[in-house]
């Protein structure tokens, strides 16, 4: 029997709902987010900056991310030094002179000073080179702050504050959570700097 396209939005609704709710409820959750804009907020205020890297929808989620920093989120303020690692001329040179593993990886060490922050983002926590990003990261002295989903993967440990959506089913519904911690972030960060 096929699923009607109406019972299909439902249930699409109902599992977002679902793992909402399960996001909410984490002992874990509101002191991760506080965490990790503390921590960002601190970085820019000794002037450092923050990176965001992900693959596919997570790429857009750091790219999302770093832009509402620089350019603009609810409101007018000054402008706060974050960029996503998603030059296209990069990525196709450094996945085809040394291998995909390290497109990110490559940036950190080059762009990455001590003090500053890696946003990593992974629904599965074991992408190759967001891992390798962290490791760069932590190797130029920067911290290391997570969204993941699952168990965290191997994402987890390399954090020094992870944000994990506790979903074991397909990476699009972790990453609806992941943008509205993205956007929560930001609001705290505004806060922090104001
Ligand atoms: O956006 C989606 C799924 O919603 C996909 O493009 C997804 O981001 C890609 O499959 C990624 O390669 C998954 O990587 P990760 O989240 O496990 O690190
Ligand atoms: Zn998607």
């Amino acid at each position: 029997m096929t699923t009607s396209p109406s019972a299909l939005i439902l249930q699409e609704l109902q599992q977002a709902q679902q793992v909402l709710t399960d996001f909410l409820t984490q002992p874990t959750t509101v002191s991760s987010i506080e965490a990790a804009a503390q921590l960002m907020a601190n970085s820019l205020k000794n002037g450092g900056k923050i990176l965001s890297c992900g693959n596919g929808g997570s790429m857009c989620d750091a790219m999302h991310f770093a832009e509402e920093l620089t350019g603009r989120y609810r409101d007018d303020r000054a402008p706060m030094a974050a960029i996503s690692i998603s030059d296209p001329s990069h990525m196709s040179c450094v996945s085809n002179d040394y291998g995909y593993d390290l497109i990110f990886s490559r940036y950190v060490q080059a762009l990455v000073r001590p003090g500053d922050v890696l946003l990593g983002i992974s629904t599965s926590g074991n992408s190759a080179n967001v891992l390798k990003a962290a490791e760069a990261a932590k190797a130029q002295g920067a911290y290391v702050v997570t969204l993941t989903g699952k168990d965290g993967g191997k994402l987890a440990p390399l954090s020094d504050v992870e944000i994990r959506v506790p979903h074991f089913g397909y990476a699009d519904r972790i990453q609806e959570i992941h943008i509205k911690v993205i956007h929560i972030l930001i609001l705290l960060l505004e806060k922090h700097m104001a």
